[in-house]
Parts: structure tokens; sequence; C-alpha cells
């Protein structure tokens, strides 16, 4: 497949992440072109990875194939306004704002637009990146296709159905590696209370995330419960861990936590 000039507007801790995943994985440099108002982050850009770096959305986006929307959902309005002559009936747009409905682009650019949403997560930095995708049934193959490679240099993707169901991807992926950093965060904090130097309760705590996440992904024929299981002996100290987990009503408040994850996206939808 021809590689498509890409331009990303916002070059943020999303754009980073994704052009990271892109020229680790051999995207020709001089084909990545971002974006942004404050120069410091678009220096980093350059330094990091060698990709074009500008301030001018307008010149950038009408030089690109493929322009990746990657400002904040409140801003995205604005930002699409701007491009507004621009002629976009043969670029592909991508957006990985979260909450935003398709439909609304094509308002915000005041034309039809080929557009994809997807919802990637900060992994895709080291290619263990997962993105859900979304397309109207509208969009070419070839688009589809064009998306898909992109993406895919970060590390998964998943193509959804109906687009509601990307909320559920940002609930599952696109949100959650914060729910994981949380969690070793909060053993660290344990770890020091109980004597141990930062940088050794980190060691081992990390450690342990990277080989549990390991086993779930290395043994797909075990339930998480057998793998839990296994860890668990009758009467011993990981007994006492989960129990307390249990009593604590963990599993419900991760429900709730990924349903008001859902319910706010539905909101910002009816929002931006
Ligand atoms: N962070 C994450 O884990 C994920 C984020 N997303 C989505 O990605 C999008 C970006 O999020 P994230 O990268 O975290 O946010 P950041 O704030 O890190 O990045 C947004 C960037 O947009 C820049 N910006 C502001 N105004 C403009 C403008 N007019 N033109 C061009 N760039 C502009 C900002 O510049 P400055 O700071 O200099 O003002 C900033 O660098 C959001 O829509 C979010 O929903 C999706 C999946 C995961
Ligand atoms: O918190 C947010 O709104 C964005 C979307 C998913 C991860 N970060």
């Amino acid at each position: 497949m021809t590689q498509a000039k890409v331009c990303f507007i916002g070059a943020g801790n999303m754009t980073r992440s994704i052009v990271s995943g892109l020229i680790n994985n051999g995207y020709p440099t001089e084909l990545v072109h971002a974006t942004n108002p404050s120069q410091a982050k678009l220096d980093a850009l350059h330094a990091d990875f060698g990709i074009v770096v500008s301030n001018d959305n307008v010149k950038a986006a009408e030089q690109a194939d493929v322009i990746v929307l990657s400002v904040k959902p409140q801003l995205m309005q604005q930002v699409c306004e701007q491009m507004q002559s621009l002629n976009l009936s043969n670029k592909l747009v991508i957006t990985i704002a979260a909450g935003i409905p398709a439909a609304r682009y094509s308002e915000y650019f005041n034309q039809s637009i080929n557009l994809i949403r997807t919802m990637p997560n900060t992994p895709t930095q080291l290619g263990f990146g997962m993105t859900g995708l979304y397309a109207d049934n509208n969009i070419s193959e070839v688009h589809k296709a064009i998306c898909q490679q992109l993406m895919q240099s970060g590390g998964k993707v998943v193509w959804v159905e109906k687009e509601e169901e990307l909320n559920q991807v940002i609930a599952l992926a696109g949100s959650s590696p914060a729910y994981f950093f949380l969690f070793i965060e909060s053993m660290i904090e344990t770890g020091k209370k109980m004597g141990m130097d930062e940088a050794k309760a980190r060691a081992l705590a990390e450690q342990a995330a990277l080989g549990a996440a390991q086993m779930v992904i290395q043994n797909q024929d075990l339930s998480l419960a057998e793998l839990r299981n296994n860890v668990t002996s009758k009467g011993g100290t990981t007994a006492q861990a989960i129990e307390t987990f249990e009593q604590g009503d963990l599993r419900g408040l991760v429900d709730k936590a990924m349903n008001n994850c859902v319910a706010r996206a539905e909101e910002m939808a009816k929002t931006f």
C-alpha cells in the first residue's frame, strides 16, 4: 500500500504515542507532520522522531492525505471550523477524540467528509496499544485500510459495528491504562508505608503487573478465575488479600467506574 502523508492536528500526549508507534515501525518521517500552538511540544517531537512540525493547521492539513484530529474535545469545533475553506473530499479524516459523534464533524467542517472515529490508548507509543475503529458505511475500503495500517503500527486494532460501542472501547481500553496505573501506584504507596524504598517497591509491583498481563495473554485457555486461583493457596496470604478486595466490593467499584466512564462519553456527545 502506498504510504499516505499524515498530519496530526494537536501535538499532545496521544499524538506523541501514535507518532512514536508509527516511526518505530519505519513510517517515513517526511510523511508525518504535527501541528501545535505552543512550540515546545513540536520541538520535542521533531527532536525525538524527526517528523515535520509547524503551527499552521490549515496549511498542514491542505498538504496531507490523512488528517488526524488530536485536540481535546472542547477545542474540536473551533479547530475544524478553521479548516472549512479546504476541499476535504479526497482526504481521510481520522478523529481520536472521546465523545464527539462522527456525524458532528461534517457540521464542524461544513462539508461532507470521509471520517473514521478511533479510540486509541497511550501504550500505542510502545507498540502495545489497543485502538477501536468505527467507520460509517460510506467510507471506502481503501480509507479503512489506510486507517487500520496507521493505528496498527502502535499495537492491536478492533473494528466496532456500531458507533456506541466506541464508548465501551473507551471504558475497556482508552481510559483503562489509567486504572492500572492507579492500582500500581496504590501498591507502591503501601510498599513504602511498609518500609520499602520507592524504587524497590516500584520494581516489584511493575514486574508483577507485567508478569500478570503476560499470564493472561499467554494462557487463553484459562479463565481469569483459574489464573487467580492458581496464586491463591487455601488459608494462605493471597486469600487474605483477595478476600479484602471482595469485601470492599472491588468488582462493584470497577463496574461503577466503567459505567461512569461511558456516561461521561455520552454526556460529552451531547455537549460538543
Ligand atoms: N490521552 C489519552 O490517553 C487519550 C486521549 N484521547 C483523545 O485524544 C485527544 C487528545 O488528547 P491528549 O493528547 O491526551 O491531549 P493533550 O492536551 O495532551 O493534547 C492536545 C494538544 O492539542 C493542542 N492544541 C490546542 N489547541 C490547538 C489548536 N488550535 N490547534 C492545534 N493543536 C492545538 C494542545 O497544545 P497546547 O498544550 O500547547 O495548548 C495539546 O498539545 C482528545 O480528544 C482525547 O479525547 C483518546 C484516547 C486516549
Ligand atoms: O480521559 C479522556 O477523556 C481521554 C479519552 C480516553 C483516555 N483519555
